[in-house]
């Protein structure tokens, strides 16, 4: 709420990734992900032999910095869906910024101290995400429990049908269908530089039976050649640092997520 994009813009994203996956195969194929490559269309990623996969389709883009795109993989239909996700990229970019500036004054810090670190050039992957109605939803899950390994992630969770759920004490919630809203999620990368005073909280998608659902998640990562550690400002006597300084986590992220194991664990001291 209060991020500045309106409701119609939201609502012509929402639009443009039904219309994608409501494509046929060979034309979603057209953007189909290669081997050892994470951008693209596919399914759940295969990366080890016993690994359970989601039920999850997937359009996986990277959107900023621009020199980052990979423009083969960005459909040419439906119509408008490149040009839309470039505005939609540089609007987002405004809001990352605010709120990092809020995150920080809300811990009385120097309200660049957390976008100093996350970087100029920082990262921008947008993952359009489609479950189809699952005959099993009592098998099978739309995205298996994680939190987010970026520092934080902007998600347009689909407006109709529920599915995403965050655990909290042991139980899972349902977080609740906010019209006009993007939900922002706090991943790992902001619990280090928060020195654990912020928490990435585990969350999954859980299937459904009769009907399909979409959302988008804009992670935003720091590049690869920063440093991520707790605030100065955050660490004392009595509370000492908690993380070890990481770089490239998002890479370690891939490997701890396909075995359902928590990446921040790999941080701690
Ligand atoms: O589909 C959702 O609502 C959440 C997606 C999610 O958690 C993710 O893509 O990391
Ligand atoms: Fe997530």
């Amino acid at each position: 709420m209060n991020h500045g994009i309106t409701e119609e813009f939201l609502d012509k994203i929402y639009k443009l990734t039904k219309q994608f996956f409501a494509l046929p195969a060979e034309e979603k194929q057209k953007c189909a992900r290669e081997t050892g490559n994470i951008q693209g269309y596919g399914n759940d990623m295969i990366l080890s032999d016993n690994q359970v996969l989601d039920w999850i389709d997937r359009l996986f883009l990277t959107t900023y910095p621009q020199d980052k795109r990979q423009l083969q993989f960005w459909p040419q239909v439906p119509v408008g869906f490149s040009e839309t996700l470039h505005e939609y990229t540089m609007k987002q970019r405004v809001v990352i910024e605010k709120f990092f500036k809020a995150m920080a004054r809300s811990l009385e810090l120097e309200e660049n101290c957390f976008l100093k670190m996350y970087g100029e050039n920082a990262i921008m992957n947008s993952r359009f995400n489609f479950f189809p109605p699952c005959p099993r939803p009592d098998k099978v899950i739309g995205i298996k429990p994680h939190a987010d390994g970026s520092a934080i992630t902007l998600l347009l969770p689909d407006k109709d049908v529920e599915g995403l759920q965050f655990l909290k004490d042991g139980k899972w919630y349902k977080a609740p269908i906010v019209p006009d809203t993007i939900l922002i999620n706090l991943g790992d990368q902001m619990e280090i530089m928060s020195n654990g005073i912020y928490k990435s909280p585990v969350h999954r998608v859980v299937t459904n039976r009769e009907k399909e659902r979409i959302s988008v998640a804009t992670f935003c990562v720091p590049g690869p050649d920063k440093e991520i550690q707790p605030a100065n400002g955050l660490v004392s006597e009595a509370r000492p640092r908690l993380y070890k300084t990481i770089t490239k986590y998002a890479e370690l992220h891939y490997k701890y997520y396909q075995q359902g194991r928590r990446t921040i664990e790999a941080a701690l001291i």
